[in-house]
């Protein structure tokens, strides 16, 4: 076994069928008095839902969560739980609002006690992301971990299927690139590879019955897996494809990942025949499916997205796509430089049309 540093990063996890129920008692167990309930405006009912059965230690609702942060919307929701006089932040649903309670709490240090209902698994991780100016700023801070993280599958019921499927592939994506990792270490594979299964498990199930209870407890049991893999670990080429098509062009984050997954997977295998092999456990395909196409027919078969076409990119942009892509690589066990220009360019043109890896 080679080397490794593995680093515990301290967060509760609650986790069940009806957890929300222990909302009052995690409240407590944090020592706060007066929490500020965050969502996005579509999910303000939830929010007002949690912050009800809060009662007297509801500070309020603050439902203008949106996706990657902008820093305006940081800035009034740091306003707001000051003004209230709040001591901790309960963010309910995906990772956009998971994303803003961070903001506060990197300025205030306040705790987060975060209510996944998608699988993008950031209640996991010490990573914040801020948009300014157009430009997203990421980093990490220990502070931005939720302390506490309560996991309730019937939360996740509502999200629909075409959402749950690629969020699902957002969160495979964590632990696929975990398992390649410079910095990866053996629990992070366990975590990985048992993540890929129960995903690969719950995102079928799903799709046949969006509300198949023990599915969608499945399907968070493996985000939950797999954000913890993404937070304790480096992630690669594949992250830097998503980030900048994301970014640059404005493409859905879930969507993107699914679609850019298969490719960045079938272009790093033959440097990491490991970690294919732990996919294609994971996913069920061992010794007949290579880990990209296994990807690739998951997503597809399950209706999501599989081409970069179909989601809004254009073809004009392919280029310029990767001259960002090569031009700041993160680390990735096949070199990625301006001498790999041109396998990036095909890897986007495969992404582009939705080919299916060999
Ligand atoms: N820092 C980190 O470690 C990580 C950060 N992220 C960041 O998080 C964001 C992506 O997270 P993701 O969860 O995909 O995005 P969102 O939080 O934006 O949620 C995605 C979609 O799910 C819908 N949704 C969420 N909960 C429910 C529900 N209960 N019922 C119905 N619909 C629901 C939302 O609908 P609606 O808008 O209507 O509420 C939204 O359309 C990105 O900004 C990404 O960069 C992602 C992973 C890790
Ligand atoms: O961009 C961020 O907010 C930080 C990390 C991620 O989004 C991870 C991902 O690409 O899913």
């Amino acid at each position: 076994m080679n080397e490794f540093v593995y680093n515990g990063q301290a967060s509760r996890v609650v986790f069940g069928v009806g957890s929300l129920g222990y909302l009052e008692r995690e409240i407590e167990l944090l020592s706060a008095r007066r929490a500020l309930v965050l969502s996005t405006p579509e999910q303000k009912a939830q929010a007002q839902m949690v912050a009800d059965r809060l009662g007297s230690k509801a500070a309020g609702v603050f439902p203008k969560a949106a996706m990657h942060v902008p820093i305006e919307t940081a800035r009034e929701a740091r306003d707001e739980a000051r003004r209230l006089g709040a001591d901790c932040a309960v963010a309910i649903g995906g990772g956009s609002t998971t994303g803003l309670g961070k903001a506060i709490a990197m300025e205030s240090g306040l705790p987060i006690l975060a209510i996944p209902t998608t699988y993008a698994g950031s209640e996991m991780t010490p990573i914040y992301g801020i948009t300014e100016d157009g430009l997203k700023k990421t980093g990490k801070d220990l502070r931005v971990l939720p302390r506490t993280v309560i996991y309730d599958p019937e939360l996740s019921v509502g999200l629909p299927v075409g959402l749950s499927i690629t969020s699902g592939m957002n969160a495979i994506a964590h632990a696929a690139e975990g398992l390649y990792a410079q910095d990866g270490n053996p629990i992070m594979s366990l975590m990985a590879e048992e993540g890929i299964r129960a995903l690969a498990r719950a995102l079928p199930a799903i799709r046949r019955r969006s509300d198949d209870i023990d599915a969608r407890s499945d399907a968070l049991y493996g985000a939950w897996l797999c954000g913890t893999v993404l937070g304790n670990v480096g992630m690669a080429l594949h992250h830097k494809l998503c980030h900048t098509l994301g970014g640059s062009f404005g493409l859905p984050h879930a969507e993107v990942h699914t679609v850019v997954l298969p490719q960045a997977i079938r272009f790093n295998a033959d440097a990491v025949p490991e970690a294919m092999e732990r996919i294609e456990r994971g996913l069920g395909t061992e010794g007949g499916i290579s880990a990209a196409a296994g990807l690739f027919d998951l997503a597809r078969m399950n209706g999501a997205p599989v081409s970069l076409r179909d989601i809004g990119m254009k073809a004009s942009d392919l280029d310029r796509a990767t001259e960002i892509a090569v031009s700041k690589p993160y680390w990735n066990p096949r070199e990625v430089d301006v001498r790999a220009r041109a396998a990036i360019r095909q890897l986007l043109q495969d992404a582009f049309e939705g080919t299916r890896p060999p």
